[in-house]
């Protein structure tokens, strides 16, 4: 099943962070909403038309009204999910959420609570967690679980295609069950996911200019589809800063960018490059910033790297379930 979505990219008007979601519907006749296919979690969570008119950042989107829906079923078990900046919190419910033309009698969490930090600068309405199954809060079944056990997809995977130039060709692609071979070229490499129930693999380590400055003695990478940018511990990211020639608040001087030094993360063993280009965003003619944030992660977690759509976006990538396993092809 290819979903193919008018994806569409923020381009970063404002301080917003480059964001790629997709549309879904819940409900009898269907409820619309955008939601980010989340590898980084691995629940479905949509704002309610129960939610108090005082957070801001539920009712500023489009919510669901379970009163509206032929085929709702009641739930109310609690549910709240820990952001970093604060929980989502609701009660589950389950109705038909359709996806990509796929049909799934799904448990999700109706937000009643939604932090306005920083979902008041979402563009979607939710999330759709894409992660394993043990990562799911309330022990719900994921969605792609359930397509999973209805034995309809050609392989048991997903794939994940984020525009670079959304000037150009805005959005992107997700595709369950296969790849598309219009967004990459090349062969895929492959790497078994360190421990299975998440999406993240083995990084051998950071380098510039072919030194290698982070991760000497291996670390972990996940692969995060819903994360708009890299993540790193702090102190290294502080020195790739400078490495690179950014200040301290990851600004630089955009007509700096081309001469900038490609970064690069090992995985097996193969390099996989950003330059400039790839790992800079244009907030307009002359303010360019670079796509990494640094933060600590505390174990068991952590230390990590996080690679989000400004790695995605210059490497497609399949997330493979059967094999346990994750491919990367360069993106066109
Ligand atoms: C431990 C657990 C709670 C499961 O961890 C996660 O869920 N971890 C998630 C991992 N993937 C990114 C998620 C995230 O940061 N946001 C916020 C966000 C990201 C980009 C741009 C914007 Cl505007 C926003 Cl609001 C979710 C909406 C995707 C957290």
């Amino acid at each position: 099943f290819i979903i193919v979505h008018n994806w569409v990219i923020q381009r970063p008007s404002t301080l917003s962070e480059t964001q790629y979601f997709g549309e879904i519907s819940i409900g009898s006749p269907p409820q619309m909403f955008n939601v980010v296919f989340d590898t980084g979690s691995a629940n479905l969570w949509i704002p309610s038309a129960s939610c108090s008119p005082l957070y801001t950042a539920c009712f500023s989107h489009n919510r669901y009204d379970s009163s509206q829906s032929q085929t709702y079923i009641k739930n109310g078990t609690g549910f709240s999910i820990q952001y970093g900046s604060g929980n989502v919190r609701g009660f589950l419910s389950e109705d038909l959420v359709m996806v990509g033309g796929i049909p799934v009698i799904q448990v999700f969490a109706e937000a009643t609570a939604v932090p306005a930090l920083p979902f008041i600068f979402a563009k979607f309405d939710g999330v759709l967690g894409m992660g394993y199954p043990n990562i799911a809060i309330d022990g719900i079944t994921p969605v792609f679980d359930q397509i999973l056990s209805q034995h309809i997809l050609k392989e048991e995977v997903f794939s994940v295609y984020y525009s670079r130039d959304p000037h150009n060709m805005p959005g992107g692609e997700i595709v369950l069950g296969g790849t598309d071979p219009s967004y990459y070229h090349g062969e895929f490499n492959y790497l078994s996911t360190s421990k299975t129930g998440k999406w993240e693999i083995e990084l051998k380590g950071v380098s510039v200019r072919g030194e290698t400055l982070f991760c000497k003695d291996g670390c972990t990478a996940v692969i995060d589809t819903g994360s708009s940018y890299i993540i790193g511990p702090a102190a290294s990211v502080t020195q790739l800063m400078k490495a690179v020639g950014a200040t301290e608040l990851y600004t630089v001087n955009c007509d700096k960018v081309e001469a900038m030094p490609s970064i690069s993360f090992e995985f097996g063993g193969t390099e996989y490059s950003l330059t400039g280009e790839d790992y800079i965003h244009w907030f307009g003619e002359d303010l360019c910033v670079v796509t990494f944030s640094g933060l600590d992660i505390p174990p068991p977690v952590g230390p990590v790297w996080v690679l989000g759509a400004s790695f995605i976006s210059r490497y497609y990538t399949e997330f493979d379930r059967h094999n346990n396993r994750i491919g990367f092809a360069r993106a066109v």
